[in-house]
């Protein structure tokens, strides 16, 4: 017997599956090691979650490889399935991780540094693990890779687009479950305009036309686009600027922009939503406006980008959650067909819309997406 086990490297979190390897695979156990950090926490489905005291991505990789150890008795691991963050200008399918293809994505790592780096220490600890295994690499950005060249570009010298500076777009393995269950369960949709808010501790959201990324918040960095749990979202890059004559290095700016900022800079509360919505400091209601505001400018542009719109779906940590964020999101929104179903928000169902425009919550699966590609190669 053969298993799949998938890797999935976030800012926050380390989350992982494990699967019977089949075409469908079958899934064994899921869990995640949460809140990376001085108070790390381990959650296996099914189970209490356990603290687990202080763990970076390395030593949550080591927790996860102890936790399936009992799940895999008796199985080979034959695949292992990793999310890459990073794909840049040449990766738009999944691909096996070859010495050669990890030394391009390494070049990546300035582009995605909250990411990408812990991405490819999550490669080299499951060959080490698990030496015979396929190991391979299903890149966030791949969704977008056929986006419009309008959507792919910023106003620059052409050179920088030539070099790689382009807008690629994140989140793809989300968009592609999501994309998926609406053409399964909601074939009239298949072919519509769908905008996808994916509203994790990194967010950021896709305009979807017939099944395929046309528009996305997240550009060059998973920095642009939607204010984040610690990151900034879109910036005014005079900003930058202003920041640099004032002398602060590189460094020290993308730790402010990556680390500092978003929820947590702007409320001095918590990158947390869960601790904003609790808090009655004036801070995180500011906060909170900020980022509620800031979500329906984008919803409209990519109504306007689609031409109108036939579904919203919710996906991601706040946006499976956070019914009070949904529904700030959802008011006024009438003259996009939007009615918000208001006991369906507050009850947690899939679908909370009165129509005609459609309103949706799905539960995102990235793992599922990783651990079908290795199902793929492995056949
Ligand atoms: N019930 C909830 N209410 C509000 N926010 C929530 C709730 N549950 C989770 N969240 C938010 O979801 C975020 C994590 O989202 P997730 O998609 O799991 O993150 P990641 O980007 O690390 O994959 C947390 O930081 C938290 O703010
Ligand atoms: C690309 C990105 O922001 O990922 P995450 O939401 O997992 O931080
Ligand atoms: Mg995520």
């Amino acid at each position: 017997m053969t298993a799949i086990l998938t890797l999935n490297a976030g800012s926050s979190s380390l989350k992982f599956a494990v699967y019977g390897a089949a075409a469908e695979p079958e899934i064994l156990l899921a869990g995640q090691v949460e809140n990376l950090g001085p108070v790390a926490r381990l959650k296996l489905k099914g189970a209490p979650e356990q603290e687990i005291g202080p763990a970076d991505h390395t030593t949550a990789v080591r927790t996860i490889l102890q936790a399936v150890e009992p799940v895999l008795a008796g199985r080979r691991v034959a695949g292992v399935g990793h999310r890459i963050v990073h794909g840049g200008k040449a990766f738009g399918a999944p691909v096996e991780l070859t010495a050669d293809i990890l030394a391009q994505l390494a070049t990546l790592v300035p582009l995605a540094p909250l990411h990408q780096p812990h991405n490819l220490a999550a490669v080299a600890a499951a060959q080490e693990a698990f030496p015979q295994a396929l190991q391979i690499g299903c890149f966030d950005t791949a969704f977008h890779r056929g986006h419009p060249f309008v959507n792919d570009t910023f106003a620059l010298p052409r050179h920088l687009y030539d070099e790689g500076v382009r807008r690629y777009g994140f989140h793809g393995l989300s968009y592609d479950y999501v994309t998926g269950v609406v053409a399964r369960e909601r074939p009239e949709l298949a072919r519509g305009r769908v905008v996808i808010a994916h509203l994790g501790n990194g967010a950021s959201m896709c305009a979807v036309h017939e099944g395929r990324s046309i528009g996305s918040t997240m550009g060059f960095s998973a920095l642009d686009g939607l204010p984040m749990g610690t990151r900034c979202g879109q910036l005014d890059p005079g900003v930058l600027l202003y920041l640099m004559a004032k002398g602060m290095s590189a460094a020290q700016i993308e730790q402010m922009l990556y680390l500092e900022s978003g929820l947590k800079g702007l409320s001095e509360i918590s990158h947390d939503m869960r601790t904003l919505l609790a808090s009655d400091d004036p801070r995180a209601a500011e906060t909170i406006d900020y980022y509620v505001f800031r979500i329906r400018r984008e919803l409209g542009a990519m109504a306007a980008v689609l031409g109108g719109l036939d579904a919203v779906v919710f996906c991601g940590g706040i946006g499976e959650n956070a019914a009070p964020i949904r529904a700030r999101i959802m008011e006024g929104m009438e003259f996009l067909g939007l009615h918000l179903d208001t006991e369906a928000n507050d009850a947690g169902a899939t679908d909370i819309g009165l129509g005609p425009t459609e309103i949706l919550v799905i539960r995102t699966d990235e793992e599922r997406v990783i651990a079908r590609a290795v199902a793929r190669a492995l056949a």
